[in-house]
């Protein structure tokens, strides 16, 4: 396939570039007035239209991008789109005032997804999670990351894994497993703490690393929900059976979480909200990306990340939905990355950036996706005519995709 007179293309970071910290994320090359080749799945070559070898130009299916830009997808590195229900009925009571912890408190929250997702079949789970799937793929998403932890037994938690593979084994793009059974304490062990962390760590951590069914591991160390002390026992855990951590941090309060993420070696800490001086020093030190989640805070009303700091402390800055039933009800890329610019004070580039080669290293595929580059995966995004780079987070809460192109193929859903 062959994309001709494409306005802008977009991302072309060297193949070699796997991550991009502080000031390198204002770099974002783009090529215009291009073209592109795919072959097969991969991305075969590009160039100037200026340069355009014949034997390139003749070729028999092309696709006009005159006016386009041509983006590598979206890489989504943070959602949890299996889930049973929706929750809108909390909805009307954060519009009444009630903080996301009050409505834990009173039984909603993650619990109430626990219960739901308990009496739901493996086929139902399957089916709905592959709606949410397609529409986010339809909105630019070609490589994502998909948590368990609403189940909070070994056999829903299984039973969410199992979903999570099974959408690996039938949707054409890269998808990542998390285990996060360590996401709330089920009811009955509210005074059994320990007896829960014994759960994970000798029943469900051993099934489902024989059935390989997680590549990595996740605890929401929050105040109310898992301790500094409980979350490193659990990563520690975790990481006997080469399960590497990418944890829920500093979401409502600086809680210790980044710091014992980075002890135990985290791919990324993600939410931040919350951060101080100390924190950002203990990022800026180390290898761990920071994922940031603007539509977790957009929705629920609370702090959005300090991401200037954060990305003049030198460290490496993802973007990720947070799609999930209570606290972000949407996998829009699109609106994660406006929010990133209007909330966050990103620039573009920084943003989009971000959200595709940023978001593939916090799921260590960027040796494949995350950028337009020669040999990486034909996995990308044409928009609708448009003035500018900066016109897609501009325009928020619009898509300017037109064609999405997985594996060298148009998506159709
Ligand atoms: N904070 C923890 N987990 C999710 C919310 C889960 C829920 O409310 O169902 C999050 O990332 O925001
Ligand atoms: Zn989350």
């Amino acid at each position: 396939m062959l994309i001709t007179n494409i306005k802008g293309l977009v991302g072309l970071h060297p193949k070699d570039k796997l991550v991009l910290r502080g000031g390198e994320m204002k770099n974002l090359p783009v090529l215009e007035n291009a073209w592109l080749l795919l072959e097969d799945d991969l991305i075969k070559d590009f160039g100037k239209m200026s340069e355009i070898p014949s034997h390139i130009a003749n070729l028999n299916t092309q696709i006009s991008g005159t006016g386009k830009y041509v983006f590598p997808s979206w890489c989504d590195s943070h959602t949890h789109i299996v889930f049973a229900a929706s929750r809108e009925e909390e909805f009307a009571m954060k519009i009444q005032g009630k903080t996301y912890e009050e409505i834990a408190a009173a039984g909603g929250g993650i619990l109430n997804s626990a219960g739901k997702m308990q009496r739901a079949t493996e086929e139902e789970l399957y089916e709905s999670a592959s709606i949410r799937l397609k529409q986010m793929i339809l909105k630019g998403t070609g490589a994502v990351e998909i948590k368990s932890g609403y189940g909070l037994t070994l056999e829903s938690e299984i039973k969410m894994l199992r979903v999570i593979k099974r959408l690996k084994a039938d949707f054409p793009i890269s998808i990542k497993a998390t285990f996060l059974a360590a996401h709330a304490f089920p009811t009955e062990y509210k005074s059994n703490q320990k007896g829960y962390i014994d759960l994970i760590i000798n029943e469900m951590l051993p099934k489902i690393a024989a059935e390989n069914l997680a590549d990595y591991i996740d605890v929401f160390c929050e105040k109310g929900f898992f301790s500094v002390e409980q979350t490193d026992e659990v990563l520690k855990a975790g990481a006997k059976f080469g399960l590497k951590p990418k944890i829920h941090a500093n979401q409502l309060s600086v809680s210790g979480a980044v710091e014992v993420g980075i002890k135990n070696n985290a791919i990324s800490v993600d939410h931040l909200e919350e951060t101080n001086q100390e924190t950002i020093l203990a990022l800026k030190n180390s290898q761990t990306i920071a994922t940031l989640l603007p539509s977790c805070s957009f929705y629920l009303g609370i702090s959005f990340a300090d991401a200037k700091s954060i990305i003049a402390a030198n460290v490496a800055v993802a973007l990720a939905t947070d799609y999930n039933p209570g606290s972000t009800p949407s996998g829009n890329m699109n609106f994660v990355v406006s929010l990133g610019c209007i909330k966050l004070k990103m620039l573009p580039e920084q943003a989009i950036n971000a959200a595709t080669l940023n978001g593939a290293a916090a799921m260590e595929i960027s040796k494949e996706l995350g950028s337009i580059a020669v040999g990486k995966k034909a996995n990308l995004f044409i928009t609708k005519p448009m003035p500018s780079i900066a016109y897609l987070p501009y325009s928020f809460g619009e898509t300017q995709i037109e064609t999405v192109i997985l594996n060298g193929k148009i998506y159709n859903g």
